[in-house]
């Protein structure tokens, strides 16, 4: 590997010390800490009700909890979910409203959403209405959205779980386009191929807890798992 490309991968974009998250009673995520560096693409898995949305929630800065969470520098960060909110606009207004939200001036605004549509496969589309559009071009838009904003840190909720395959394929395909041009990707998934296609790190959780943080490579071929993740695993076959 390149050395400037070496450390441009190691320069710590976030961290999280003893963090933890409660709701009343109920412990969602037990302390932990961790660091994410620029160009990772972090998966978070686990059952149901394990936590990785609130870890999701609790790296982008939207949870409260307790411990610190700390930028190394600031960062523009997105979020795309697995069902987009859009408003009843125009895919063309969709895209400019939303970076009029984050300030871009006017002049750029008009030049970054046609860049944006075109790299998701939807310049064609610009003057439809968000919501007529299908299920994965609605997903696509929601990204080219993202994309739009140029963001350092794109965090990703289940992005595919409601796409049928040749949608799944294509979001994926963006997905793995932007992380490839340098874009930091935090993504829950119930879809171990996926994860499989996608990351490089692996964050397993369960009950809130942390059970293995790993590279992605190592969760499918290591044969020393902690027990509780080895169960999991089997429990999510098959992973197509
Ligand atoms: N706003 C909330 N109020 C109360 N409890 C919550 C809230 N959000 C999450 N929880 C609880 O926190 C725990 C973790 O939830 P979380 O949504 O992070 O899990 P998850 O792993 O993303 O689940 P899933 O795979 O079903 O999306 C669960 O017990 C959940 O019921």
């Amino acid at each position: 590997m390149r050395p400037d490309l070496a450390t441009a991968l190691a320069e710590p974009l976030l961290s999280l010390d003893a963090a933890s998250v409660h709701f009343g009673s109920v412990c969602a995520l037990q302390p932990l800490g961790l660091t994410l560096s620029r160009g990772e693409r972090l998966a978070l898995v686990g059952p149901n009700g394990s936590g990785k949305t609130t870890l999701l929630r609790l790296l982008h800065g939207l949870q409260a909890h307790q411990g610190q969470r700390r930028l190394h520098r600031p960062l523009v960060a997105a979020m795309l979910f697995q069902h987009p909110f859009l408003l009843r606009l125009s895919a063309w207004r969709n895209l400019t409203l939303a970076l009029w939200l984050r300030g871009v001036p006017a002049p750029q605004r008009a030049e970054r959403a046609q860049r944006a549509l075109e790299r998701v496969g939807l310049a064609e589309m610009a003057r439809r209405p968000a919501r007529a559009l299908s299920g994965g071009q609605q997903q696509r838009l929601a990204l080219a959205r993202a994309w739009a904003l140029q963001p350092d840190i794109l965090f990703l909720d289940e992005p595919t779980a409601s796409l049928d395959p040749s949608a799944k394929r294509e979001v994926e395909a963006l997905i793995d386009e932007f992380a490839r041009d340098g874009m930091t990707l935090v993504m829950t998934s119930h879809n171990l191929g996926q994860v499989k296609r996608l990351s490089t790190r692996v964050i397993c959780l369960d009950r809130g807890r942390v059970l293995a943080d790993l590279p992605t490579e190592d969760l499918f071929h290591r044969t020393d798992l902690a027990p509780e993740v080895s169960l999991f695993l089997k429990g999510e076959l098959p992973w197509t």
